[in-house]
């Protein structure tokens, strides 16, 4: 039976603040629009206060509930984007749209009215032209195909049987997460696709048990059209490239739609210009119940969008689709058994002629099997040997990272000598230009190895030299603690000396003292020309040696006029005469006495006069032997700090001599382990290395030798220093001895003055 009838179409509003609304609500069938008072009509037109509840209450009960029939319903809205398509379709969890409360719906009336039912759930997505199934996402090979009594299908489609709303709500909610969203200039969540959400009915007349009613419903939230100019998201290709598709494929359905609304049953319709027209083929024109819900958002700026809306609503609205009750017959029992029995033997022969393929199948898998086996066995074998390569390729690796961490080690420790050696060999250069020019040739080399050789010679000899210069350091350290008691003991008696000086000082003063105090006692009893002779004897004593003959002659020459003078007086009292020629005798005497005195003291200031010489070439040989004291000081500290040079060297010499025969010997068993390994570049920095180890041997060793040329320079000087010091210590010697017979001639001159003492 089959029923022509007209797409139904409805129109939603959407609620916006816009406070100018470019469509105005008739009645709930018709809308005008405000500008143009153009009026559109619909089957139900459900204004901005309508709920998705009272929309599905009023349009898809009664639409969906066809199905049970065995027709085929096709729902789906249309519109701009954001204009209230997902919102209408899906809803939200507060307003489930026609989608979640038809799953509800078809499971309650089920439930309600004992309805046999099979139901079978698939759902897809045509996204850029490519179908995409929303239960099985990873499925590549979807394709539309058309067959004579199928129709139009798609091939490897998911479809699930559910049984309860649970589970088809799993099914759906399972899809819409793989769906696909993005953000454009009007929908932070718009839909980037279109999807289908299909449920299969298969429903078992309780009346007739022998047919069963067949029913598709197409449930369908298209992609929104979208005007690219006025989209921010253009500089984003993918957005773009995907609102192109979108564009293109609602092109399609409208162009379908208006050629089918003019019922030109000669015109062709172009349903392959999408996938989308394709699929929706049986629902344009064809066998199905189809709602359009157009859905617009009525802001001024959606002007020709919601026209455009309107209009699609508009021609679909005219367009007569063909609806059949899909019914199919199940045969009585014995036609049943039979076609069973023939399809069974149809299906046994296929299946036969299948077994004999998959048999013929079976054995080449099995040859195949084998030969692969066989290549298995050769690859293990081959694998084991290539493991067992590897390892001894791994070991030898190891060893040879091992033998490379060691010659890298050495590298560096040569590179370092190497920076330390090259400087040396550029002084070597320098002072020695025809060595220079001959460093890098092998002949240089042994040259080298041969002055090293007797370097080495040399150096035990200088070891034997250093031993005999240290017996001799001994002995002169010695010879310094010697000298330094003998200065000490000269400090003494320096000490001693400076003393005796002071107390022969005294008694010099003391002695002039007595020599005035004999002075002053004559000076009285003394006649002018005796205290003459007096004064001139005081002169003399103040006076030189050489000075106190004048003197003496003149007293002598006073006693001779004297006596010429007693003559004169003879003539006078012979007493007196006699009593003045005594007296004069006794200071004649006296006299004679202060002379000799006078001599002595003149003796004694002499020998203190050399005393202070004396005194004065002491403080000298003192200071000299303070000079010497210093320079042995001195020349102590260079000697040990030869020592510790010469030690340090000589250790530093031993330790790289070790290291170096070490080295050498080291890297002759490693050059020749891994000579062959190793290019003619390694082998070339291996012998220059050596050449500059060489070298720098060499230059300590010569290092040592000028070390000890300056230790026996030093201890030349030294030497020297120590005559000096015995010469000094002599004199000091010489002096004292004068100074002892000095103080021995003082002694007996005091005893003499005292004896002539009054
Ligand atoms: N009738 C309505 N009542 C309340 N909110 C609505 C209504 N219609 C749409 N909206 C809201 O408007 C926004 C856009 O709606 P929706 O995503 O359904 O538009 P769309 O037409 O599907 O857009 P697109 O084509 O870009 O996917 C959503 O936030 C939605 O919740």
């Amino acid at each position: 039976m089959s029923i022509e009838e007209n797409i139904i179409t409805c129109l939603r509003i959407r609620p916006v603040q816009d406070s100018e609304k470019i469509i105005e609500c008739v009645d709930d069938k018709s809308v005008i629009i405000a500008r143009t008072k153009e009026m559109f009509s619909f089957e139900k037109v459900f204004d901005e206060t309508k709920t998705s509840d009272q929309i599905f209450s009023e349009l898809g009960v009664q639409n969906i509930d066809q199905c049970f029939e065995g027709k085929n319903v096709c729902m789906f809205a249309y519109g701009q984007t954001s204009s209230g398509k997902t919102f209408t379709m899906k809803g939200t969890k507060e307003n489930p749209g026609i989608i979640p409360q038809t799953i509800n719906h078809i499971f309650d009336k089920m439930d309600n009215e004992s309805v046999q039912l099979q139901i079978k759930v698939s759902f897809l997505e045509i996204y850029n032209e490519t179908i995409i199934d929303l239960l099985n996402p990873k499925e590549q090979n979807i394709e539309i195909r058309e067959h004579h009594s199928k129709g139009i299908y798609i091939q490897n489609l998911t479809e699930k049987v559910v049984q309860s709303k649970d589970e088809a709500d799993q099914l759906y909610k399972q899809g819409e997460a793989n769906r696909k969203f993005g953000e454009t200039s009007q929908n932070t969540q718009s839909s980037r696709s279109h999807v289908i959400f299909r449920l299969n009915f298969e429903v078992r007349d309780s009346k007739n048990p022998t047919k069963t009613l067949q029913s598709v419903l197409n449930l369908i939230d298209l992609a929104g059209s979208e005007n690219i100019g006025r989209s921010k998201t253009e500089k984003d290709t993918k957005t773009k490239n995907e609102g192109v598709n979108i564009n293109k494929s609602l092109l399609a359905l409208s162009n379908v739609i208006n050629k089918l609304s003019q019922n030109n049953p000669n015109q062709y319709i172009n349903y392959r210009d999408s996938k989308l027209t394709r699929l929706l083929q049986p629902c344009l024109g064809g066998n199905s119940r189809t709602i359009v819900i157009c859905a617009v958002n009525p802001s001024a700026i959606n002007y020709q969008e919601t026209r455009d809306t309107l209009n699609f609503g508009k021609n679909a609205g005219a367009i007569k689709n063909v609806v059949n009750i899909n019914e199919k017959q199940l045969m009585d029992k014995s036609s049943f058994n039979k076609e069973f029995i023939d399809n069974f033997q149809r299906e046994n022969s296929e299946l036969k002629q299948q077994v004999e393929k998959s048999e013929e199948l079976m054995k080449e898998k099995e040859i195949c099997i084998q030969s692969m086996q066989d290549q298995i066995e050769e690859l293990s074998v081959i694998k084991r040997n290539h493991i067992e390569k590897i390892m001894l390729q791994n070991e030898e690796l190891n060893d040879l990272r091992s033998e490379i961490m060691i010659i890298r080690k050495k590298n560096e420790d040569l590179k370092q000598n190497n920076q330390e050696l090259t400087q040396i060999i550029q002084d070597l250069r320098e002072k020695d230009s025809n060595n220079s020019n001959d460093l890098d040739s092998q002949n240089e080399v042994l040259r080298l190895r041969l002055q090293i050789d007797q370097m080495n010679e040399n150096m035990g000899k200088m070891s034997q030299t250093y031993q005999l210069m240290q017996e001799e350091g001994l002995k002169l350290t010695n010879q310094t603690q010697i000298l330094l008691k003998t200065i000490q003991d000269i400090e003494i008696e320096k000490t001693q000396l400076i003393a005796s000086n002071k107390l022969l000082s005294q008694q010099v003063s003391d002695m002039q003292k007595k020599l005035n105090q004999k002075k002053a006692e004559i000076q009285p009893n003394t006649i002018p020309q005796q205290q003459q002779q007096q004064n001139t004897l005081l002169n003399i004593v103040g006076s030189s040696s050489s000075q106190i003959s004048a003197p003496q002659s003149n007293i002598k020459n006073k006693f001779f006029w004297d006596d010429t003078d007693k003559e004169n007086v003879n003539n006078g009292n012979i007493q007196d005469q006699l009593a003045t020629r005594d007296k004069f005798i006794m200071i004649d005497e006296k006299v004679d006495i202060l002379q000799r005195e006078s001599f002595i003291l003149n003796k004694q200031i002499q020998q203190n006069q050399q005393i202070e010489e004396l005194h004065i070439q002491l403080s000298q040989v003192e200071h000299q032997l303070i000079n010497a004291n210093f320079k042995i000081n001195q020349l102590q500290q260079e000697v040990l700090t030869l020592k510790s040079l010469t030690s340090s060297s000589e250790s530093k010499f031993n330790s790289q001599g070790q290291q170096r025969k070490s080295f050498i010997s080291d890297c002759d068993s490693s050059f020749g382990d891994v000579i062959h390994k190793r290019s003619k570049k390694d082998d070339y920095n291996y012998i220059k290395k050596k050449i500059d180890t060489e070298v720098d041997s060499f230059t300590l060793k010569r290092e040592i030798r000028n070390l000890n040329k300056k230790i026996k320079s030093l201890e030349g000087l030294a030497e020297t220093q120590r005559i000096k010091l015995q010469e000094k210590i002599e004199q000091i010697k010489w002096v004292n001895i004068v100074r002892i017979k000095l103080e021995n001639r003082l002694m007996e001159h005091d005893l003499t003055t005292d004896n002539l003492l009054p």
